[in-house]
């Protein structure tokens, strides 16, 4: 294997909505990472996140529909042999780094696994460090309610908390602080909004050790090595065998043609505000009718909805609609109808915008 291997690979991780991709448009802007390959892993069925990530798309490789820790494990493997084969045939020229992304839902220890024991990648590549992003509005009560978010924090090597901005309180944060130190002593504890927190600080953690992670990640890291990796996550097909997380739901709503503001803002507001503790995480871009040619980005996680952004065009040349949601517990039939009412699509026995907007609870929800 010629100069250059192995190369470091970093895997960034963290819980639906914490805020993964936005870190990694600010490092990107780094030259420090200018020959970077960036692996995106896309929970939903319509892809929306390598629109969100401005990096030249070469340099950006999406793995299909699927949560890396179980589906597309296999496909995670093929691309890093792939770019080995890229590199060593000249197709790319440089590579100095890899940063996976993986879904919010992800357990990283599969993943790290990939990495670590896979033959064909073992001289190739080295795990530099897990990065894992903890919400600070969200974090506490993620980490009681989804045991992949306590695995994300437990083997990290940097831990990032973001949006403590956005805390009420500030003793909150300091307690969600000190959770995430017991959780996982090891790790560096950083903030998002800090300047220091940039390439130099997140990346080259050295080579991942697992021996020097707490216990519960040693335990997980050896589980996942003992026994063959078993998908617990609902997916949306039927196939799995669905264990704590069959209650997630994943499903994406689309509208060909504009949609008016008002329209979006109250739908949003009413699935917020009446449902948002089951509201995992909600995102998509939106064409505006009242200006089309520049697309709406908005973002949910919770009851927080993220003030929308802008972008100058659309990424992709296509059009039209598309929001992703992640949901706990929340009957998807009445999501639909929701959405086809203030999209002007009412079904036979659904009330239309109008009525809505005069009685927001018209369409019973659970
Ligand atoms: N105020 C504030 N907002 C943030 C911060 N970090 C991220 N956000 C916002 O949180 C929302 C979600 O951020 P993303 O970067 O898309 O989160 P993600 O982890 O990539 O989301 P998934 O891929 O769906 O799991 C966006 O509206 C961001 O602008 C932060 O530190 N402070």
């Amino acid at each position: 294997m010629s100069s250059g291997f192995p190369i470091a690979v970093s895997v960034l991780t963290g819980f639906l909505g914490a805020g993964k991709t936005t870190l990694l448009n600010r490092l990107l802007r780094d030259p420090a990472l200018a020959d970077t390959a960036v692996i995106i892993n896309e929970f939903g069925e319509v892809a929306i996140d390598h629109l969100l990530v401005e990096q030249a798309s070469d340099g950006i490789i999406q793995l299909s529909d699927g949560c890396l820790c179980c589906t597309v494990r296999g496909e995670l493997v093929d691309t890093l042999a792939d770019l080995v084969d890229r590199l060593q045939t000249g197709r790319i020229a440089r590579l100095a780094r890899v940063v996976i992304e993986t879904t919010g839902l992800a357990d990283p220890a599969p993943v790290l696994q990939s990495i670590m024991a896979h033959p064909a990648l073992v001289h190739a590549f080295r795990l530099d460090g897990v990065i894992t992003l903890v919400d600070a509005v969200n974090g506490n009560a993620t980490l009681d309610a989804h045991v992949e978010a306590v695995k994300q924090v437990a083997v990290a090597d940097r831990i990032v908390l973001t949006k403590a901005d956005l805390a009420a309180d500030p003793r909150d944060v300091e307690a969600l602080r000190a959770r995430l130190r017991q959780i996982n002593p090891g790790a560096e504890l950083l903030d998002a909004g800090d300047r220091r927190t940039d390439v130099a600080a997140l990346f080259d953690c050295g080579l991942y050790n697992p021996a020097t992670k707490s216990a519960d990640a040693r335990r997980w890291l050896g589980e996942e090595a003992a026994h063959d990796h078993h998908c617990d996550h609902d997916h949306g097909d039927h196939d799995h065998d669905h264990r704590h997380d069959s209650r997630v739901r994943n499903y994406s709503l689309v509208h060909d043609g504009p949609v008016p503001f008002s329209a979006i803002e109250m739908f949003l507001d009413l699935l917020r505000s009446a449902h948002g503790e089951r509201l995992l995480r909600m995102k998509g871009v939106i064409e505006l009718l009242e200006d089309p040619s520049r697309p709406l980005v908005v973002h949910g996680v919770q009851k927080i909805l993220h003030p929308p952004a802008r972008l100058p065009s659309w990424p992709d040349g296509q059009r039209g609609t598309r929001l992703v949601l992640i949901t706990l517990d929340m009957p998807e039939d009445y999501v639909r109808r929701l959405f086809a009412a203030f999209t002007n699509r009412p079904s036979i026995d659904t009330p239309d915008r109008a009525a809505l907007e005069n009685n927001p609870l018209a369409i019973a929800g659970r």
